[in-house]
C-alpha cells in the first residue's frame, strides 16, 4: 500500500500527466477544427466536397490510431515535415478524432428541427445567420454528452503515443515497472491517475450540461453572460437577479391570456362583401402564374394561377394533398418550382429579372425586404429562445433594429396577442395555442406586406383553436392585412376571407367570393368536399 501511495505521488509519473494532457488537448483541439471543416464539407451543397470528406472519414476511421501515429512520426519527415514526438502524436490523434467529431457535429446540426430552419428562412435569415443563431446553439447543447465521450476516449487513446516515445503516463509507467518489477503497484497507480483525469472530464461535462440546461433558471441567468443567444434576455430588461428568479415552469395561477378589445369594426358578412369589393381596386400583392411543381413523378402544382390584391384575405381550401402548403411555400420561395412565376409586391422572389435563380443568401435578403410573413402548422418557434426573443431576435439580426426598439416591438406584439405575461417563457412551457400566437407575433414583427398562414390551427386541440382564430380574425378585420390562409375551418373562412380558392390536384378548381363559393359551389368536387365538412363546420347558407 505504501509503495502504491509512493508511486501515486512520484514526480516522474506526475510529469507524465503533462504529456498525456498535451497530446489529448492537441488531438481534441485539432480534431475539433478539422472536424468542423469535414462537417461543413459534408453538409455543403457541393457534392465534390462532400465526397472528399467522406473519403477522408473512411480512411482515418478505418485504420488503427497506432499506425497513424507511427506514420506521422516516421513517414512525414520523408516529405520534409519533421515534428516533435508530441506534435506527431497530437497530429495523428487530431486526424483520427476529426471524422468522429465531424459526425457528431453533423448529427447535432441535422438534429435541429427542420421546421425551425424553415421559420428562420421565412424570416429572412441567411444560411450563416441561421447557423449562428438557431442551429449552433441548439446543436451544441445536444452534442455535449457525445463530446464528453470523445474527450474521454481521446485521453485514453493518447496512451498509444508511447509507441513513438512520447513520455506520457503509460510510457513512464512501463519504464518504471521494467526497472523496479513492481508492475502491480505502478500500473494500479497509473490507472488511478487516468481514472482521476477521466472523472474530471465527466464532472466538467456534467457542469456544462447543467449550465446549458434552459429548464434550470439559475443556470440560465448565470451562464447567460457567456452565451450570445441568452445574453439578449438579460439586456432585454431583466436584471440578473430577476432573470435567475424566472420560474422554469408556468406559475401556479398565471394571469389569464387576454386579448385587447377588438376595434369597433363589425365582422359581419356584409362588411366582408363591401371589403371584397373595395380591395378589387387595390394593387396586386401576390401574383402566381402557371406554377408547376413535381415531387419525383408526382405533380403537386399543376399550372396554378392566383392573384391576391393588397388588403385581401384569400382562403385556400381543398382536400388533403391538394397542394395548399406547397403553394404557400412556393410564394415565399421556401420551395423551388419547375416552371411558372411568382411575384410578390411586383418582385420575382428568388429570381433575377432575367429568370436566373438567386443564391440562398440573396434570397434571404430579398425575403426580408419584400416582407412575406409565414405562420406554420407546427408553430416552429425557436425552442432555445423565450417568447420575447423569438419575436425580437429576428428583428435585430435580420432588420438591424436596436435591442431597445426590438424589445419594445416584441412586447407590443405579445400584448396584442394577449401574451405579454408569458414574454420570458420558453416555447415548451406554453400551450399550443399560446405558441401559435407567439408565432403570429413573430411573423408580424417586421410588418410584412403579406402574411401566409399554413393551417394555423390544425395542430391544436379543439379548445385552443378559438384563441388563435380570434387573433387572425382581428388581423384580417381590424388591420386589413393581406393574407393567404390554408385552412380546413370552413366557418372561419366564411367569416374572414374575401375570397376562397378551392384546390384539387394542384390547380384551382373554383374561386370566388367566400360566402358564394362556400354556400353555393358549382364544381362537383367542391360540392362533395363541402358536404363532407357540412356536419361540423359548414357556414349557414345565404338567406
Ligand atoms: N417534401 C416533399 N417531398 C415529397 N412529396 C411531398 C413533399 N411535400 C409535399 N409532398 C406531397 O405533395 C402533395 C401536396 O402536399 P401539400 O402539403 O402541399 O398538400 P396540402 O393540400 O397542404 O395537404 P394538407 O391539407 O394535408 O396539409 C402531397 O401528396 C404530399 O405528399
Amino acid at each position: 500500500m505504501s509503495l502504491f501511495v509512493h508511486y501515486l505521488s512520484l514526480p516522474y509519473l506526475i510529469q507524465g500527466i503533462w504529456f498525456t494532457v498535451m497530446v489529448t488537448a492537441l488531438g481534441l483541439g485539432g480534431g475539433l477544427i478539422l472536424g468542423l471543416v469535414l462537417a461543413w464539407m459534408q453538409l455543403s451543397r457541393f457534392s465534390v466536397l462532400a465526397a472528399f470528406a467522406r473519403g477522408y472519414t473512411v480512411i482515418f476511421r478505418g485504420t488503427p490510431l497506432i499506425l497513424q501515429m507511427v506514420f506521422a512520426y516516421d513517414a512525414l519527415p520523408q516529405i520534409g515535415l519533421k515534428l516533435s514526438a508530441v506534435g506527431a502524436a497530437g497530429l495523428a490523434l487530431a486526424a483520427n478524432e476529426a471524422p468522429f467529431i465531424a459526425e457528431m457535429l453533423r448529427a447535432g446540426v441535422l438534429g435541429v428541427d427542420r421546421g425551425q430552419v424553415l421559420a428562420g428562412q421565412a424570416l429572412g435569415m441567411t444560411p450563416a445567420l441561421l447557423m449562428r443563431r438557431i442551429i449552433a446553439p441548439q446543436a451544441i447543447r445536444t452534442m455535449i454528452p457525445a463530446f464528453g465521450n470523445e474527450t474521454v476516449s481521446a485521453l485514453k487513446n493518447s496512451s498509444l503515443a508511447s509507441v513513438i516515445s512520447v513520455e506520457e503516463l503509460t510510457l513512464r509507467s512501463t519504464q518504471l515497472a521494467s526497472s523496479t518489477f513492481d508492475f502491480f503497484s505502478i500500473f494500479f497507480a497509473s490507472g488511478l491517475i487516468y481514472l482521476a483525469l477521466t472523472t474530471a472530464v465527466s464532472v466538467i461535462q456534467l457542469f456544462v450540461e447543467r449550465a446549458l440546461d434552459l429548464d434550470r433558471p439559475t443556470a440560465q441567468g448565470r451562464l447567460a453572460i457567456f452565451l450570445p443567444w441568452r445574453r439578449a434576455d438579460l439586456a432585454g430588461g431583466l436584471t440578473l437577479a430577476e432573470q435567475t428568479s424566472v420560474p422554469a415552469i408556468a406559475p401556479q395561477n398565471p394571469p389569464p391570456d387576454e386579448l385587447p378589445p377588438p376595434s369597433r369594426r363589425a365582422t359581419s358578412r356584409l362588411d366582408r362583401a363591401k371589403h371584397a369589393a373595395m380591395v378589387e381596386r387595390n394593387n396586386v400583392a401576390v401574383e402566381v402564374s402557371d406554377l408547376r411543381k413535381n415531387y419525383g413523378g408526382q405533380t403537386v402544382l399543376n399550372g396554378l394561377d392566383l392573384t391576391v390584391r393588397v388588403g385581401e384575405v384569400v382562403a385556400l381550401l381543398g382536400p388533403s394533398g391538394s397542394g395548399k402548403s406547397t403553394l404557400l411555400r412556393c410564394i415565399n420561395h421556401l420551395e423551388d418550382w419547375d416552371s411558372g412565376m411568382v411575384r410578390v409586391g411586383g418582385r420575382r422572389l428568388g429570381h433575377r429579372d432575367d429568370g436566373k435563380p438567386l443564391s440562398p443568401r440573396a434570397i434571404a435578403h430579398e425575403r426580408a425586404s419584400v416582407g412575406v410573413g409565414m405562420v406554420f402548422q407546427q408553430f416552429n418557434l425557436f425552442s432555445h429562445l423565450s417568447a420575447k426573443e423569438n419575436v425580437a431576435g429576428p428583428l435585430r439580426w435580420v432588420h438591424g433594429m436596436t435591442r431597445v426598439d426590438a424589445d419594445r416591438r416584441a412586447r407590443e406584439l405579445l400584448e396584442r396577442v394577449g401574451l405579454s405575461h408569458r414574454a420570458d417563457a420558453l416555447p415548451r412551457h406554453l400551450s399550443g395555442g399560446q405558441q401559435q400566437r407567439v408565432a403570429i407575433a413573430r411573423a408580424l414583427a417586421p410588418n410584412p406586406s403579406v402574411l401566409l398562414l399554413d393551417e394555423p390551427t390544425s395542430a391544436l386541440d379543439p379548445e385552443l383553436v378559438g384563441e388563435v382564430l380570434e387573433v387572425i380574425r382581428r388581423l384580417a378585420v381590424d388591420d386589413g392585412l393581406t393574407m393567404i390562409i390554408a385552412t380546413h375551418q370552413i366557418r372561419f373562412a366564411d367569416e374572414v376571407a374575401d375570397r376562397v380558392a378551392f384546390l384539387s390536384g394542384g390547380s384551382i378548381l373554383e374561386e370566388g367570393p367566400a360566402h358564394e363559393i362556400l354556400t353555393n359551389p358549382s364544381h362537383p368536387v367542391t360540392q362533395r368536399f363541402l358536404s363532407v365538412m357540412e356536419g361540423d363546420d359548414a357556414p349557414e347558407s345565404a338567406a
